[in-house]
């Protein structure tokens, strides 16, 4: 980017900001912008009326008409105290407009930001890079957008006045204009390069921040907080987040100290710039070139110019600084998912005849070349249920997350009833399903409310809530919290309690049941509850289920053997196919996998 196109790049972000502030608030956008003129129309007036006074009374030096002149200037004082009156009055107000417009403003960008958040794909949240653009976003800050307007209405306030006092200074000597200018221009573009560096060292030291933040909830959070103890894990904790914190502190601080020697260098040369400029003025003065007014004009007036200057560079660096922040804000507002929405968007068969195939799929991550799925060819009818068996790492939940549309597919289709689900709506296709995955969601809210939320547009008082935690054996032990239903979970909040991970498994498995779709998902639903548990879901899981459709992944094969046919995957490829009795018999990956289980038991029996 050229130096020009980077001087004007702010403009081309106000035609991104003012939209946002007409949103957000209408009513105190026009409003605050009407005062803010009013302040600048005034603050002019306050200068003019001065100017008038002095002239005013000037022309009483000496006159033949004193009461005349006293009025005229009493009329003057009377002005200037009224313009006075007026700037003050509009400055407040405008003030409180600029307040109002910054609240509602502030919430309409979260409202942005946490809309782009949940509607963001869900690989955003499994790169670094999402992180590093939210916690930018963050940074910018949701003030920026009206500090950038306010700032904007100032330097054009601070811009005429400074011009008004140019033109002064003109009238005294007309060579005295390059002495202004080498006492504001070098000081602008010092502060516009520093600022353009500090706000690339930000960037570049995002994930470092991220770290250091990491760290610090590592340390204050409860999540890890018996791992923590047990291991001692505090001390190298603190460490490593004081290195981090180290090594961004002295970066900081030489910028910092450059920042300094510079400004200080350019200060000066404005200083010996004014004094020479001065020593030529005092000599123009004794040559008679110049009156004695002058000079005691220019020592009045310049000091306001410099003073004045500085003002305007340093608005002028702000609102350079704003519109690169503010351009963070707009990078993580224009995430746009990548798992599109058809252009006309089929409707969901309801319900399902044929069901759901997998044909030749073919994954990868974004961002990386090594296959997680391969060739994979896979059914589930209505009514039927699918298990799905493999090691760790061998693209279980990848398979899920395609299922659900999470991810594309990078090769070959998934199908419904025939149909591409990529020509589904994603919401009406993401509803046919309920899931819980291994890592299910802990809310910090009731018991109900955790239920609820795997249907939430059911009313809040439905019946269904219960006879959800009914089939997900999870009824007895909530009925038995303080407040039953209606008692949060988690001690984040006053009067919350903890519950156990089995119970947690519970409530997350009465929320799949919440849910009247036509597939349910279970991945790992068992991993923490008891053998009686475990044993009670899966004793009449069909009925359960409502004879729905459902898809399990479980390690434990006495649960998968419940199911209509079963998957063995392998690094990402399926294996082995069929009923539990027909792989028993192809005597191959699930027959030894089984076998090795039922031995444990065997020998427990025995
Ligand atoms: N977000 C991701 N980005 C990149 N690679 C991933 C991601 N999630 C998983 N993987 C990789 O994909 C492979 C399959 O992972 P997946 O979670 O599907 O396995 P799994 O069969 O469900 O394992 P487990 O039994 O341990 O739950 C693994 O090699 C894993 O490293």
């Amino acid at each position: 980017m050229s130096r020009v196109q980077a001087l004007i790049a702010p403009l081309y972000t106000l035609r991104r900001i003012l939209p946002l502030l007409w949103e957000s608030s209408r009513k105190w956008t026009i409003l605050g912008a009407l005062l803010m003129a009013l302040e600048v129309a005034f603050g002019l007036a306050v200068l003019f009326m001065l100017k008038q006074l002095v002239d005013v009374v000037t022309q009483q030096l000496g006159s033949d008409a004193p009461v005349e002149g006293i009025r005229s200037v009493l009329r003057y004082v009377a002005l200037t105290g009224g313009c006075t009156l007026a700037y003050l009055a509009s400055r407040a107000m405008s003030g409180l407009a600029r307040e109002a417009q910054g609240l509602l403003v502030a919430d309409h960008i979260d409202r942005e930001i946490h809309a782009r958040a949940v509607r963001a794909d869900l690989a955003f949240y499994e790169s670094p890079r999402y992180y590093d653009t939210l916690q930018r976003a963050r940074q910018a800050g949701n003030q920026r957008p009206v500090q950038v307007v306010g700032n904007l209405m100032m330097l054009i306030k601070n811009g005429l006045m400074l011009a008004a006092i140019v033109v002064l200074i003109i009238t005294i000597n007309w060579l005295l204009l390059p002495v202004l200018l080498i006492a504001i221009v070098p000081a602008l573009m010092v502060r516009l390069h520093f600022t353009r560096h500090l706000y690339e060292w930000q960037r570049h030291r995002t994930q470092m921040e991220r770290r250091a933040g990491y760290l610090d909830w590592l340390m204050t959070s409860d999540i890890n907080a018996k791992e923590l103890r047990l291991n001692q894990l505090g001390d190298y904790l603190r460490e490593s987040y004081s290195d981090l914190r180290g090594v961004i502190r002295r970066e900081r601080m030489r910028i910092t100290q450059r920042r300094t020697q510079v400004e200080l260098a350019v200060a000066s040369i404005a200083t010996l710039a004014f004094f020479g400029a001065l020593a030529y003025l005092a000599w123009q003065t004794s040559l008679g070139h110049n009156s004695v007014g002058d000079l005691v004009l220019f020592l009045l007036i310049f000091q306001r110019a410099q003073a004045m200057g500085q003002e305007v560079v340093r608005q002028l660096s702000q609102f350079y600084e704003d519109h690169l922040y503010v351009g963070l804000l707009f990078e993580f507002l224009d995430i746009r998912p990548a798992i599109a929405e058809p252009v006309r968007p089929l409707p969901v068969p309801e319900p399902m005849h044929e069901g759901i195939r997998f044909e030749q799929v073919g994954f990868h991550y974004p961002g990386t070349d090594k296959p997680v799925l391969r060739d994979i060819n896979l059914r589930i009818r209505p009514g039927q249920i699918v298990a799905l068996v493999g090691a760790n790492g061998s693209g279980k939940t990848s398979l899920i997350k395609l299922l659900c549309r999470l991810y594309d597919p990078t090769s070959g289709r998934i199908t419904l009833d025939g149909v591409d689900i990529r020509e589904y709506g994603l919401e009406e296709y993401r509803r046919v399903f309920s899931v819980i995955f291994q890592d299910y969601g802990r809310f910090a809210a009731t018991a109900r409310e955790n239920i609820r939320f795997g249907d939430i547009r059911q009313p809040v008082d439905t019946p269904s809530v219960e006879a959800a935690a009914v089939k997900a054996g999870a009824d007895p032990f909530i009925q038995e919290l303080t407040s039953g239903y209606d008692t949060p979970l988690t001690r984040m909040f006053d009067g919350g309690q903890e519950i156990s991970i089995g119970q947690w498994q519970k409530i997350a498995l009465a929320r799949a049941f919440m849910h009247r779709s036509n597939v349910i998902i279970l991945d790992e639903p068992t991993s923490a509850l008891d053998p009686g548990a475990e044993f009670d879901l899966f004793d009449n899981f069909r009925e359960r289920i409502d004879h729905r459709a459902a898809l399990v992944i479980s390690h434990r094969l006495s649960t998968v053997r419940m199911a209509d046919y079963i998957y063995v995957l392998d690094q990402g490829v399926i294996r082995e196919r069929g009923t539990h009795d027909e792989l028993i018999r192809q005597q191959g990956m699930y027959c030894d996998l089984f076998s090795r289980q039922a031995h444990h038991y065997r020998e427990v029996d025995a």
